[in-house]
This record gives structure tokens, sequence and C-alpha cells, in this order.
């Protein structure tokens, strides 16, 4: 790729219940985030952290507009708007954002940034889980479990502009790893066009075959695509550094020959996140140092 790098850094943990994933952004970049994507001849600036309201400050019921509950929905809505307004200066400016966060919840904003208004983004969301919640199905109210229903404008989220993307359709989005689904998240991805691919999928199938799928339709039609890395996709024995974690999830060896697939579209994907790394769970530090490699594989590392 030869499109300058920007890391956005968002140390966002108000749509988590675990403390700890707001310093993710940093844990990533002392794991070698610059150097590991300078090695592969790339230019990369960092543009620094974004300002996050601390929990201890709000009241996570303060704003509910539209029912249902969605904690912090108010700073969740604010903190989105700025990602989107950094990610979008980075584009126009020609370089490419890659976002650390942070819990899930900030791919709204990471989303709604990447996403002409006039075009059509397709997005490849690797995750343990669905983040297909809205404010009337969720069992937590952490908004990292919504914020893919929300990007969709599902349940109250579609009268609230800072989430929904209409330039994003159901067809084109890819959830891939799939293993812990709640029960009426489950009705709302079957009743959705989005197409989801469990482990089990992956199991049968192998993960080159169900990756080299997922880019397939989200790339389908497209201007771009948007990939999203929440890093409780893999197995918590590779990524024990994440608030969320599930086991039977990808092998270290899945995780990188699945971004070596994406680094393939390299030229279709408009912007990357990682998020979910919690470096006070964490074991020395390698959730995020695994995050770095496989942001390198991603850009195009190989092995020869
Ligand atoms: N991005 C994540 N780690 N999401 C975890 C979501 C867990 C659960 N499904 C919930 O709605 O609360
Ligand atoms: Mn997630
Ligand atoms: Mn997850």
């Amino acid at each position: 790729m030869d499109r300058t790098v920007r890391v956005l850094g968002v140390p966002m943990d108000l749509g988590a219940d675990r403390r700890g994933v707001d310093m993710g952004p940093s844990a990533i970049r002392y794991g070698g985030l610059a150097d590991q994507l300078e090695a592969l001849g790339m230019a990369c600036v960092d543009g620094g952290d974004l300002a996050v309201p601390r929990p201890e400050e709000r009241d996570p019921d303060a704003d509910q507009p539209s029912g249902g509950r969605a904690k912090f929905r108010r700073e969740t809505g604010e903190v989105c708007q700025d990602v989107r307004t950094a990610v979008r200066a980075t584009i126009d400016d020609g370089e490419f954002p890659l976002v650390l966060g942070g819990d899930h919840s900030i791919a709204i904003g990471t989303v709604a940034g990447a996403a002409d208004p006039d075009e059509s983004l397709g997005i490849v969301w690797f995750d343990a889980h669905g983040d297909f919640n809205t404010p009337q199905t969720t069992p937590s109210g952490n908004i990292h479990g919504m914020s893919l229903a929300a990007i969709l404008g599902k349940g109250s989220f579609a009268d609230e502009a800072w989430a929904h993307t209409p330039a994003v359709s159901e067809e084109n989005v890819v959830l891939v790893g799939l293993r812990d689904v709640d029960d009426r998240e489950r009705d709302l991805l079957n009743e959705s066009d989005v197409t989801a691919y469990t482990m089990s999928d992956i199991d049968a199938r192998s993960v080159p075959s169900v990756v080299e799928e997922a880019l397939d339709i989200a790339t389908d039609g497209t201007d771009a695509i948007h990939v999203s890395l929440d890093l409780d996709w893999l197995d918590p024995t590779e990524a024990p550094g994440v608030g969320t974690p599930v086991r039977g999830g990808v092998s270290y060896r899945e995780a990188h020959v699945a971004m070596e697939y994406v680094a393939e579209r390299r030229e279709a994907i408009r912007s990357m996140e990682l998020v979910e790394v919690n470096p006070i769970l964490d074991d020395h530090n390698r959730t995020a140092e695994l995050a770095c490699e496989l942001a390198a594989s991603a850009f195009g590392k190989v092995v020869l």
C-alpha cells in the first residue's frame, strides 16, 4: 500500500463492563506498531489519541432518547462523532486511518468516517460476538455489543444520526468467527441480510475459504471496505488480554493467514481498526503485540 498510515487512538471504555480497554491504544503502540509497519516500507504517522470522558464522571443512564438501554449513549455518540471527523479528515488527506481501540463501540465512528455518503461501503467484522444487539435486545446495556447493529440502523438506532450509516448495506456486511451470540441478537441476525460465518463454518471449511468468500461479499458492488478486528476473535490462549474472551477461537496461524488474504485486497480497503485489547487482563502485552503483527500481515507482510 502506498498510502501513509495514520494511527488514531481512541481510549474508549464506556461501551464495555471491564475497565482497562482504554489503555489499548498505548499498549498497541508499545507493542511496536509503527516499527512493524515501517519495516514493511510503509510511512506511518501518529495522530495521537482522541479525548474520551471518564465513566466515573458520568451517569450511564442520563440520556436514553429512544428507549431501551444503551449505557453512556450520549457520551458514546459524542466520541463517535469525533472519531468520524478524524477518520474522514485522514481519508481526505489521502492517508489510511488505522484506529486503535478502545472498546468496539468506536467502530460506529470509524465506519461513519470511512463511508462516503455518495458511495457504498462493505464491512468485514472479525469477532467472537455478533455486536448485533440493540438497546431493546441487549442483555448488558453495553454499546460494544451493539455497534454493528447501530451502524445498520437497527432498533432505535434508526433514529440516531451519529449511529446509523446508510452507505453500508447489510448485503455487504460479513461477520467472521462467531461463537457467542445472545438469544434475541440471534433472531435479529437471522432476520437480517448480513452474512455470518461461525466458528463451525471455519471448522468445516477452513479460514482461507471463509475469509476469501467474506471479502468477495464485502467488495461485491461496493466502492471500498472497512476491516474491523476485535482481538477476541482469536482464541484466548493466543489473545488473553480482552474483556470478553470466548473459548474456541481461531489460532495464531489462522489469524495470520486471514490477514494475508485481507492484504491481497488492500487496494479496496479504506480503513481498519484494532479493538478490545485490554492490557490489564493481558500477559506481558502479548495481545497488543499480536495486534501489531496482525496489522502488519494485513498490510502485506509475508514470510518470503
Ligand atoms: N465487542 C465485544 N467484545 N462485544 C461483546 C458483547 C457481549 C454481549 N453480546 C453483549 O451484548 O453485551
Ligand atoms: Mn466486537
Ligand atoms: Mn467480541
